[in-house]
C-alpha cells in the first residue's frame, strides 16, 4: 500500500515538474492551452516520461524526490499560477494522506484478544467480601431464592464457621438450588450453567463447592455416583474428603477416594456394589467420588458398572495444574463418559451379544435421563414428550492462578460458563480486565513478602539467620528438588548442633534446637503421612520442603514461607506463598534471590505487576556475624 502511494505520489510530482516545464515553454512562446483531448494525450506521455523519470540517473531523481520543500513549492507555485497566470484552471492535483503507523493497540485490547467472552464477563468479587451465614438462604422469594437448609447452617455453625469468605458469598447463591428445584439431581431439560473460579490461596474455595454439593445430593434417594471431585495428588485428595466428612455429618452420603493407596480391588470393592451383572445405569456404593487422574482413569477402563451418567457435579480442582496433564488424554476420557452416546449398546458391547439375557436388561430407572433415549430395550416409539435431554453434569473449576488459555479451556467444553474472579476491583481503560485474563495473581491480605538478593554461598547462613533472628516456628522452606531438600536438611542438622553446642551456656530458649524435617517424593507415602501430621500437631518446627506440597496443603498455622530456591514461575510463587495467611490469617514468604537469579525474579514479579508488593529485606554482614563460627563448624 505504502509502495503504491510513493509511486502515485512520483506520478503525481512528475506531472507536475512536466506542467511547470510546459508553462515555462508556454511563456516564452505564448502558445495557449491544448484543448481538453489534448491534455488527454499529453497525460499519456506524461506515463511515458514517468517510467523514464524513474529509471533517470540519481541527480534527475533527485529532483523528484518527496522532499517537503518540494511539496510546499508544488503547492504554492500551483496555486499563484492557477489564479495569476492560466487562462483555463488547472485540474487540481490529487493529493495523498501520508501513510501513517495505526496506533499499538493498548494493553487492554491486547489481554482481550482471542478470550472467551465468558472470562470477559466474569463476576468480579473484592476480596474483602463477607457475610454471615445466616444471610444466606432465606427463602423469602416464591422458593425463586437459593435455599441453604437449617442442617448445613448448623453444622457450619459447628466447625466454626459464621461468615463466608468473598469466594463463597458469590458461589453459594449461583450454585444452591432454590426452593422449587430444591430436589433435582437431575435436570435434564434445563442444565446447570458450568462455572469456573479464580480466587486467591487460602480463600475457602473447598467449602465454596463442598457445600452446594453436600446441600443437593442429600436430597437423593438412591446412591449413584453424582460428584466427582478431581485434584492433582493424593494430599489432596485426602485433605478434601475430610472437608466433605465433616460437612456431611449425619446426612448420609457416601464418601469415597481412589488414590492408588490402596490395591485396585479393594477400591473396586468400595465404590461398585454389583460388579458382576452387567447394569447400563451403572452401579455404585457411593454419592461423592474424590480422585486423582490417573486412578480414575483406571476405574473408567477397568470398573465394570463403574459409570459417570449420573453426575450431577463435576469438580476440578486446581485446575489450570490438571488440565495441563495430558495422561492418556484423562480429561477427554472422562467428559465422554459424562455424555450419553447415540445408542446405549455403544456404551457396553457385550451388551449387544446379551441382548435376551435376563442379567443385561437394564432397570430403567438406573439409566440417568439423558442416557434413556439411548437405551436399546426400550422400544423406540417417538411421543410429544421426546424434547432433547442433556446431561445434568455441572462442570466446576478451581484455582488460585486459573489459566486463561482458551484451548485449555476449550478442551472442558463448558456449558454457558460463569466465570468468578476474587480480586479487587481495578480499572484499566474503560475495560475491566479479570485478573486470571492479565495473569495478576491476587494474593491473601494478610501475607507480607519480601526478598532477600544473597550470594549463592551465602544462602544457607541467611536462611539461619532468618530463622534465629526471627524465631521463626511453623515454616515451610521451598527447595528446587527432592535432592536439594536432603542436602539443606543436613547443613540445617550441622548447623543446629554446632549452633547449639556453642551456646551451652546461653539460656534454654537460645539453646532450643530447632526441629527441622524434609518432605519430598524421596519418602514413602507413609513416611510422607507421619511428617505431615507431625508438622501439623507442630512438632516439628521447619518443614524443607519441594513443591510436591506448593498446592492447596492447608495448614492454618503455617507462619512463614521461604523460597530457599526463588521460584521460576509465578504460578509457583503464587502457590507456595499461599500456604501461609490463609483463611484471614497473617504470614510472611521470604525468597532468597541469588545475585544472577535477581534480574530474572524481578522480570517474573513486574510482569505480574506485583514487583512492588515484595519488598526487599537487608541483611549485613553484621547482623550475621554471630553465626558465623557455627556456620563454619557446620561446613567443615
Ligand atoms: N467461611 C469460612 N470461615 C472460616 N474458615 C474458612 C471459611 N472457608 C474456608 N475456611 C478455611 O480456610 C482454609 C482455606 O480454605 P481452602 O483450603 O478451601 O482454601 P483454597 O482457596 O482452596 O486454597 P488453595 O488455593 O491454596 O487450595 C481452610 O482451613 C478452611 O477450613
Amino acid at each position: 500500500m505504502s509502495e503504491q502511494l510513493k509511486k502515485s505520489k512520483t506520478k503525481a510530482k512528475a506531472r507536475y515538474l512536466k506542467a511547470k516545464k510546459d508553462r515555462r515553454k508556454r511563456r516564452k512562446t505564448d502558445t495557449p492551452l491544448p484543448p481538453k483531448l489534448s491534455q488527454n494525450e499529453s497525460e499519456d506521455e506524461e506515463e511515458e516520461e514517468d517510467v523514464i523519470v524513474e529509471d533517470k540517473p540519481a541527480p534527475k531523481r533527485k529532483r523528484i524526490s518527496p522532499e517537503p520543500d518540494v511539496d510546499a513549492e508544488m503547492q504554492a507555485d500551483s496555486d499563484e499560477e492557477v489564479h495569476q497566470r492560466s487562462p483555463t484552471p488547472l485540474a487540481t492535483l490529487p493529493s495523498f494522506p501520508l501513510p501513517v503507523l495505526p496506533n499499538a493497540p493498548s494493553k487492554s485490547a491486547l489481554a482481550l484478544q482471542g478470550l472467551d467472552k465468558a472470562l470477559l464477563d466474569a463476576e468480579i468479587i473484592e476480596p474483602s467480601r463477607v457475610v454471615p451465614v445466616d444471610s444466606i438462604g432465606h427463602d423469602r422469594n416464591d422458593g425463586k431464592l437459593p435455599v441453604l437448609s437449617e442442617k448445613t447452617k448448623k453444622r457450619l455453625h459447628e466447625l466454626g464457621i459464621a461468615e463466608f469468605f468473598a469466594v463463597q458469598t458469590a458461589l453459594l447463591p449461583f450454585l444452591l438450588p432454590s426452593q422449587s428445584r430444591h430436589r433435582a439431581v437431575y435436570c435434564p431439560y434445563d442444565p446447570p450453567r458450568d462455572v469456573c473460579t479464580s480466587a486467591p490461596t487460602g480463600s475457602g474455595k473447598t467449602l465454596a463447592y463442598v457445600i452446594p454439593i453436600v446441600e443437593i445430593l442429600s436430597s437423593r434417594i438412591v446412591t449413584r455416583l453424582r460428584a466427582l471431585v478431581v485434584l492433582p495428588t493424593r494430599d489432596l485428595v485426602i485433605q478434601v474428603q475430610e472437608t466433605f466428612e465433616a460437612l456431611s455429618k449425619g446426612r448420609g452420603l457416601k464418601i469415597a477416594v481412589a488414590t492408588g493407596q490402596h490395591s485396585f480391588a479393594h477400591e473396586q470393592n468400595q465404590l461398585i456394589a454389583d460388579q458382576t451383572t452387567m447394569l447400563q445405569g451403572g452401579s455404585s456404593k457411593v454419592d461423592i467420588l474424590i480422585c486423582t487422574p490417573g486412578r480414575l482413569i483406571d476405574h473408567l477402563n477397568g470398573t465394570p458398572n463403574f459409570s459417570l451418567q449420573h453426575l450431577r457435579f463435576l469438580v476440578i480442582d486446581e485446575a489450570d495444574r490438571l488440565l495441563a496433564q495430558s495422561f492418556q488424554d484423562w480429561l477427554a476420557q472422562v467428559l465422554a463418559a459424562t455424555r450419553p452416546p447415540p445408542r446405549l449398546s455403544s456404551l457396553n458391547p457385550k451388551l449387544t451379544h446379551h441382548s435376551t439375557d435376563q442379567e443385561s436388561i437394564p432397570h430403567h430407572d438406573a439409566l440417568s435421563p439423558s442416557f434413556l433415549h439411548a437405551c436399546t430395550t426400550i422400544p423406540d416409539v417417538r411421543t410429544d414428550f421426546d424434547d432433547q435431554t442433556f446431561p445434568s453434569c455441572q462442570k466446576l473449576l478451581f484455582s488460585a492462578t486459573l489459566t486463561s488459555d482458551p484451548s485449555k479451556i476449550a478442551a472442558m467444553g463448558l456449558r454457558d460458563a460463569k466465570y468468578f474472579i476474587v480480586h479487587h476491583q481495578e480499572k484499566d481503560g474503560d475495560v475491566d480486565i479479570p485478573a486470571a485474563v492479565t495473569e495478576k495473581f491476587t494474593m491473601p491480605v494478610g501475607l507480607k513478602e519480601h526478598m532477600i538478593v544473597c550470594e549463592t554461598s551465602q544462602k544457607p547462613l541467611m536462611l539461619f539467620h532468618l530463622v534465629h533472628a526471627h524465631s521463626v516456628t511453623n515454616a515451610l522452606v521451598f527447595t528446587k528438588s527432592a535432592e536439594s531438600t536432603t542436602r539443606l536438611l543436613r547443613l540445617f542438622e550441622f548447623f543446629e548442633e554446632a549452633r547449639t553446642a556453642g551456646n551451652s551456656n546461653a539460656d534454654t530458649s537460645t539453646r532450643r534446637r530447632t526441629v527441622v524435617r524434609t518432605y519430598s517424593s524421596d519418602l514413602s507415602r507413609a513416611d510422607r503421612k507421619t511428617i505431615l501430621d507431625q508438622f501439623k500437631d507442630q512438632a516439628i518446627d521447619i518443614l524443607v520442603c519441594s513443591d510436591l506440597i506448593s498446592r492447596g496443603i492447608d495448614i492454618s498455622h503455617v507462619s512463614h514461607v521461604v523460597s530457599y530456591d526463588a521460584p521460576v514461575d509465578m504460578r509457583k510463587y503464587v502457590h507456595r506463598v499461599g500456604r501461609t495467611a490463609r483463611a484471614g490469617r497473617s504470614g510472611d514468604a521470604w525468597t532468597l534471590v541469588e545475585e544472577q537469579e535477581a534480574r530474572h525474579f524481578k522480570q517474573l514479579l513486574s510482569g505480574a505487576g506485583h514487583l512492588e508488593q515484595v519488598k526487599k529485606l537487608r541483611v549485613s554482614e553484621k547482623d550475621l556475624k554471630d553465626l558465623v563460627p557455627f556456620y563454619q563448624v557446620c561446613l567443615s
